[in-house]
């Protein structure tokens, strides 16, 4: 994969039309060959990012080249960090911040949000008649490396059903082999998440 920038500008474009990334919520990211990665500069208006709008970090988090001298690397940079070096198939990770994702977020008050079992889950890699799946859900806290240390800790001993992660009252965490896939993942998970909402709208229960 060479440099992912553009897939980068475009999905967030995407996001942000969708209003998943409204003003400066979420960041996205991808990886180049030699296991750097791309990633959001902090603060930067999701709807007309540039190539400058981005720091290249090494797998330890070491500013490895930054376009514009007052960029600074996304403030949920050790997130991504932490997805790359649990899941070394990931290429890309993508945040987004839907008013759906915390919504659901609040239907749940433990760690893992039952997914219904419609057809979209196998976009996210589930191929099971009838699936009973879940997605892991970490607490948000202000100082970030304490969620990416969570999501660490919680994932060195039970690897999730899907490639996504929900932090409480704040959005999901989608990563896969490549942009595009990331792309889709997150598409997925807020179909999934609409899909909740829904439900429960129609007073629908799927709990497993
Ligand atoms: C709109 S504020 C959202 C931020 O606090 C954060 O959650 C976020 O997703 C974007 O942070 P950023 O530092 O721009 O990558
Ligand atoms: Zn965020």
């Amino acid at each position: 994969m060479n440099d992912p920038r553009q897939a980068l500008i475009h999905a967030s474009r995407q996001f942000y039309q969708l209003g998943w990334m409204a003003g400066t919520a979420g960041n996205l990211s991808a990886k180049m060959p030699d296991n750097s990665f791309w990633i959001t500069a902090s603060g930067k208006q999701k709807g007309k990012l540039v190539v400058e709008d981005f720091v290249r970090i090494s797998l330890t988090g070491e500013v490895l080249e930054n376009p514009s001298p007052q960029n600074k690397p996304s403030a949920e940079t050790s997130i991504h960090q932490a997805i790359y070096s649990l899941f070394p198939e990931a290429n890309a990770c993508y945040h987004v911040h839907s008013v759906e994702a915390k919504l659901v977020s609040n239907f749940i008050d433990h760690e893992q949000l039952p997914l219904p079992p419609i057809e979209m889950l196998k976009g996210l890699g589930i191929w099971e008649e009838n699936p009973k799946v879940y997605m892991p859900v970490f607490e948000n806290y202000l100082e970030v490396p304490r969620i990416a240390e969570n999501i660490i800790q919680r994932f060195k001993n039970t690897t999730p059903d899907v490639p996504a992660l929900l932090i409480r009252n704040h959005g999901v965490t989608v990563w896969a082999a490549s942009p595009e896939a990331a792309e889709n993942h997150v598409e997925l998970a807020e179909y999934i998440f609409r899909y909740i909402v829904a439900a429960r709208q129609a007073g629908l229960n799927f709990q497993h």
